[in-house]
This record gives structure tokens, sequence and C-alpha cells, in this order.
């Protein structure tokens, strides 16, 4: 899919009337190497060869709005009612977005009413539109201290009429919206709704997933702290493998269809032999399957460690006939129930070393919760404050159906429903997964194993 200047527009409410709080401020600044200024435009691409390939003159190249303070904006804050909501599956940093909104709105906008919507979308729904939070910046002064959400989350989708009425009932001017790819489609289809009854509503989506399979943002606030702390089951595991006869070490880690967390907390650990995404399908069997390499760890240096996302390896699950172990359906919000890959290897690996006479010591470990439900570490919290103060600028500037993100590490607006037209995966063929096989020396492949053309030719297409 190729994109084009015009995909990368973000709609505005209308015209800019009102003073920004920041206009002295931003009088003499100027685009420099730190500084996109106001109108500037950030590329969406990076390479001489891709720019090139446009054939096209620099003001027509694909490029994204660039976040940030306004000199006029669209709302007067003294009137503004904000709404806050988080939805989907936790995440390091949560609690950092919603004070930083809450303090920027607050100190620099003066804006004096700011609802906290609780336990997600549901908490738009006419049952629980009365139910809300009072944010104000004594509320939320510490809470960055802690995981999860002071609001609550929940998964489940609702209907986006019944949640407009919400907004206009409780006079909310400017909703931000924190959430994953769940929670980003919500949002656009809230905004479409907003904009079909001809409301003034600004609608900003700020962009959360320990996954990392969000596209169109370098890397997604509390996915470091995350990985940061799988990295530490992993090292664990690898400690308690070495010292066993015939150790296997399996750390199973989040990440439904990208292996993000997977490959970076497997280089950070610096100590897997083998890591195994959703992107990268395996065979176990044959003699260059999964098994055969498990077994030849084993043998020449006494132990494997084996990092996996819990998405990979799920066509096994047909393969091998291992109902039992296979998720089928879907959750409240339609994701698919993944099969238990970690157990299902488990199983096989025990089996194919008894076999051959190396009868394993199992060492398994499904961090699962663990690692998302911790606060965020420094540098999340830094990235979690300053998405936070671009979202509170998109949405006084009067800019909606957006989200902000970091692309290219300069702070961007990006149209909400390109942050739903694709998930972000590691490229088979990219530089990270090249450095996971850099570092583990496994194969690039085991075996021959289904689809994987297909996986190549589908990742990330931008
Ligand atoms: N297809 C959809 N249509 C309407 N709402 C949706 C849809 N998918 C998700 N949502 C809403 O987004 C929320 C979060 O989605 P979910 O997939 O659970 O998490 P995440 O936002 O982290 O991806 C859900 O509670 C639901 O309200
Ligand atoms: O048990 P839950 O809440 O459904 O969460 C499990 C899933 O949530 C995730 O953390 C991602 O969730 P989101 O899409 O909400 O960001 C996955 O890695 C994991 O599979
Ligand atoms: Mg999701």
């Amino acid at each position: 899919m190729t994109l084009h200047l015009d995909d990368l527009r973000v709609r505005h409410l209308g015209a800019c009337r009102y003073d920004s709080p920041f206009s002295e401020m931003l009088s003499s600044k100027q685009t420099s190497p730190h500084y996109v200024a106001e109108g500037d435009r950030v590329l969406l691409e990076d390479t001489v060869s891709m720019i090139a390939g446009h054939d096209l003159p620099a003001g027509l190249v694909p490029s994204f709005e660039a976040a940030g303070p306004r000199r006029k904006i669209y709302f007067d804050p003294s009137r503004v009612t904000a709404g806050i909501v988080t939805c989907g599956g936790l995440c390091p940093g949560l609690n950092n977005v919603i004070r930083g909104l809450v303090q920027e709105l607050s100190v620099h906008y003066k804006v004096k009413r700011i609802l906290g919507f609780r336990n997600g979308l549901q908490g738009l729904t006419a049952e629980h539109r009365d139910d809300t939070i009072e944010l104000t910046p004594e509320r939320v002064r510490d809470i960055h201290k802690a995981g999860g959400t002071i609001l609550g989350s929940s998964r489940g989708g609702q209907d986006a009429d019944e949640m407009v009425d919400s907004l206009v009932l409780r006079d909310v001017d400017i909703m931000f919206v924190i959430g994953g790819d769940g929670g980003m489609r919500a949002a656009t289809f809230l905004s479409k709704a907003i904009k079909a009854r001809g409301l003034d509503i600004a609608v900003i989506g700020v962009p959360k997933t320990i996954d990392n399979d969000l596209p169109f943002t370098d890397q997604s606030f509390g996915f470091q702290s995350a990985f940061a702390r799988a990295t530490d089951f992993i090292s664990s595991v690898s400690v308690e493998a070495a010292a066993s006869p015939n150790g296997v070490g399996i750390v199973k880690l989040m990440g439904r269809h990208s292996g993000f967390i997977a490959s970076y907390a497997a280089l950070a650990a610096n100590g897997a032999d083998i890591v195994l995404i959703p992107e990268v399908p395996f065979t176990l069997g044959g003699p260059d399957g999964l098994l055969a390499h498990v077994e030849h760890h084993v043998r020449a240096k006494g132990y494997v460690v084996i990092v996996l996302a819990e998405g990979a390896g799920q066509d096994l699950f047909d393969e091998h006939g291992q109902p039992q172990h296979n998720g089928r359906g879907t959750d409240a919000s339609g994701n698919v129930k993944l099969g238990n890959i970690g157990e299902l290897l488990k199983e096989r690996i025990t089996d194919h070393l008894t076999a051959v006479g190396l009868a394993p010591t199992m060492r398994y470990l499904d961090p699962s919760y663990a690692i998302r439900s911790i606060a965020a570490n420094a540098y999340d919290s830094v990235y979690c404050l300053r998405l936070a103060h671009a979202a509170v600028h998109a949405a006084m500037a009067g800019r909606t159906e957006a989200a902000v993100a970091r692309w290219r590490r300069r702070f961007v607006h990006v149209p909400l429903s390109l942050m739903t037209s694709r998930r972000n995966q590691v490229d088979p063929d990219g530089d990270l997964w090249m450095s996971v096989l850099e570092t583990t020396c496994q194969p690039a492949e085991f075996g021959s194993a289904p689809d994987r053309e297909s996986i190549r030719s589908s990742v990330f297409s931008a």
C-alpha cells in the first residue's frame, strides 16, 4: 500500500481564533534538528532511495503534520470540558499519560473540568456515563508511581452513538482515548459519529500497546518498561537451565501477532539460543526442524534457552492435532484467542529429548501479566509525558480523528484511519530480526514452514 500526502492529512474542526498560552514562546521558534516549527511536516520515509522513488517535489512527498503547541487555538480553554478514557489491556505508563494530560490541560490551558470515564469505553455507555472521576492536578499528582490505570479498563464493543450521547450529556468538548488497535478503531467510529451529527467535539488518540503492534509510531509507550521486565525472566530461566541436566529453559512472552517483546527482551538478555515469533513460522520435525535444533544445543552445551512470543507457531495446533491447547474463538473485543504454544512446545520437546536419551529438566516460565502491570520506567515516563503534551496541544488546536505519535523521533499527528490500517510486525527481512539471528545464531528458518512467503510479503509495507 502506497501512501500519498492526502492520506496523511489530519482533520481540523475549524479555524483557530483564540490566542494560545504558548503564543509568545513560539514567536521566535524555527525548525531545527531538535524542533519542528508549526506548519512544517515530518517525512514518512527516511532514506534517500525511498524519497527519490516518489519523484515528487519536497512539498508533495508523503509527510505527517508536526505535533506541538500552536500560536492560535480552536477552543476557548475557559469553556472546555475534557474527557479521558483508557481501554484494552494494561500497559506501563497509562497513569503517566493521564497525569500528563491533566497537568497540561490544567496548568497551561487553565481547563477547569476534566472527567475520567471509568473502565474503558464501557464508561461511555448510558449505564455508566455519570460515574466519572473528576480529575485535577492534585488528584493525579502521584499516580505515575503505580502500574495499571486509575480509570480502569475493559474489552468489549460499545455503540458509537450511545458514546456520542454521553459526550453531549456530559458537555465534553475534547475526548482523549488511550488505547490499542481496538481503542483506536473505537475512537475512529466515535469521531465519525460525532461528525455525522455535526458536533464540535475533538477526539484525540494516544496509542497504547505493549506488543508494539501499532503502526506509525517508532515504539509505543510502555514497551521499553515491559521488555526490560521480560528480560529478568529470561535471565532467571537461563540460570536455571544452565544448572540443570539437559536443561531446557522456555520463556513465553506476550505478543499476540508481533514478536517485538520477545525479540527485544532476547537481545537485552543476550542469553537466548532460539527466539520464536508469530512473523516467522517454523516446523518441529525433520532434520532442519526446531526439535533437531534443540537437541543439537543440549548435546553441544548441555542446555538450551528458548524465548517465545505467545502468537508464534499457531499453525502447529492444527498440524499436530492438539485441540486441548487450541484457543479458538475470540475475546469480547474480537481478538483471536490463541493456542498455548508454550505448553505445546514443552510437551513436544520433552517427548523428543526423552526419545533420544536426553531426558530434559524443563524450566518453563510464563510471566504473562507480570510484564505489563508494572509502573513505567524513567524512559517511558518521559515519553508518556511528552505524548500527553502533544495530545493536549493537538486537541486545543482543533485537530480530531487523529492520534499523536513519535515517528522517526519527532512527535506527529497521525490520522486515526492510518493507525488501524495495518499491524506493525517484526519484518523477517528487517534489521531487528537480523540482529536476533546474529545474536542467537539460530538458522533463518526451521524447516520449510507453510505460509512463510505470504507473511513476508504482508509485513509492514508502508
Ligand atoms: N471493532 C470495534 N468496534 C467498536 N469498538 C471496538 C472495536 N474493537 C475494539 N473496540 C473498543 O475498543 C476497546 C479496546 O479494544 P481492545 O481490542 O480490547 O484493546 P486495545 O485498544 O488495547 O486494542 C474495546 O473495549 C471496545 O470498546
Ligand atoms: O488477558 P487480556 O487482557 O486479554 O490480555 C492479553 C493480551 O493483551 C496484550 O497485552 C495486548 O493487548 P492490547 O491489544 O490491549 O494492547 C497481548 O500481548 C496479550 O495477548
Ligand atoms: Mg489490541
